[in-house]
């Protein structure tokens, strides 16, 4: 039957129904309610799921020991010293979140114009990926490539006459990529947005013997107002000088996001990433329509702030609004979800199980 405005054609003028009620109900033979009615009947045709093995929580670390600071524009959020890193590596793994993503708070004394604390082999990163991969093999750990914690800049690249260089930066990020994989990382994710990053740290790992470390790559990520509370955490907001417009991508752009992930697929991106999520929603769902990768989607920072800090003023229901923005993401086509909502949503999640 053909169907138009959500009504068979071949019954727009078929006779009423005649029925015995005394105001008589409207005519339609497609009541889209009657999935609704009740719960089970909600559960039976609901077309998408989140779970755990949906997320992955990022953490950040910070030097000095047995301590937990929390940062103030992410209600929520703590920076961890290392052996509390552990802790919630412990907490993850028991609520079978599968991965956790690493970001380090660097003193200030240790940044400096080239990020060199990044290519440290025994910097914070570095210390936490061994500490958390002693403990717990199995948990999968992710390693953010980029400057930007270690510069005194801000900047994820080197700079030259307020330029950030290309392919100089590139060159420092496989060095940082390959400090991380000797540490033990498992997936090295570039968040940088230089161009043919994903290709050269391909090849370095594999030269290096490293064939089995994944790269998630943030392949289109844009410029984006969203990433502020991040800056806070890892102390990079009062220094980072201009913006990041000349390397993020421009938040006006679509079809720029499919030739980025294309060129990072061919460089051998093992799953691709998009951020932030919500307010690019659509780029995840071409993106995974475009490529079927595994494409995953950053809730970042500010799109957590939002959320937490509305709920903290009683304007929204916290929890629903956090489960309904996750399950947003996998309607949207994502694989998984980056998110500061990762401890929280797997309690509610088995809670309900
Ligand atoms: N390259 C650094 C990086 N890696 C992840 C985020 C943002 C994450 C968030 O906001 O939660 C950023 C910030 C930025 O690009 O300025
Ligand atoms: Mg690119």
């Amino acid at each position: 039957m053909a169907i138009k405005f959500g009504r068979p054609i071949e019954m727009r003028d078929a006779p009423r129904r005649q029925t015995g009620l005394a105001s008589s109900p409207l005519d339609l033979t497609i009541r889209p309610r009657r999935n609704r009615k009740a719960e089970w009947a909600r559960r039976l045709v609901r077309e998408n799921v989140l779970t755990s093995d949906d997320l992955i929580w990022p953490l950040f670390v910070v030097d000095g020991h047995n301590t937990r600071t929390p940062v103030a524009s992410m209600p929520g959020v703590d920076r961890l010293t290392v052996d509390q890193a552990v802790r919630d590596a412990e907490r993850a793994m028991k609520l079978n979140i599968p991965c956790i993503a690493l970001f380090p708070y660097t003193e200030p004394s240790l940044r400096d114009e080239h990020g060199s604390e990044a290519l440290n082999p025994n910097n914070l990163v570095c210390q936490s990926v061994r500490a958390i991969k002693k403990e717990f093999p199995d948990i999968g750990v992710l390693c953010d490539v980029a400057l930007d914690p270690f510069t005194s800049h801000g900047h994820d690249g080197l700079i030259e006459d307020g330029k950030i260089l290309n392919d100089e930066t590139v060159a420092v990020l496989v060095k940082q990529a390959l400090v991380q994989a000797e540490a033990g990382c498992d997936v090295i994710a570039p968040s940088d947005m230089m161009d043919g990053r994903v290709g050269a740290i391909r090849e370095a790992l594999d030269d290096a013997g490293f064939l089995d470390v994944q790269i998630m790559s943030y392949a289109a990520k844009y410029a984006s107002a969203f990433y502020g509370p991040f800056r806070d955490a890892i102390g990079s907001a009062k220094t980072l000088t201009g913006d990041k417009r000349t390397y993020q991508m421009d938040g006006a752009n679509s079809d720029e996001a499919l030739r980025e992930v294309e060129l990072d697929i061919a460089e051998g991106a093992d799953m691709v990433m998009v951020k932030p999520g919500m307010p690019y929603l659509d780029i995840v769902r071409r993106v995974k329509d475009a490529f079927a990768m595994p494409t995953f989607v950053y809730q970042v920072s500010g799109e957590y702030a939002m959320v937490a800090a509305a709920a903290g003023n009683g304007w929204i229901d916290g929890d629903r609004a956090m489960m309904e923005s996750l399950l947003g993401f996998k309607r949207a086509g994502a694989d998984g979800i980056l998110t500061y909502f990762a401890p929280k949503a797997a309690e509610k999640l088995k809670a309900s199980s």
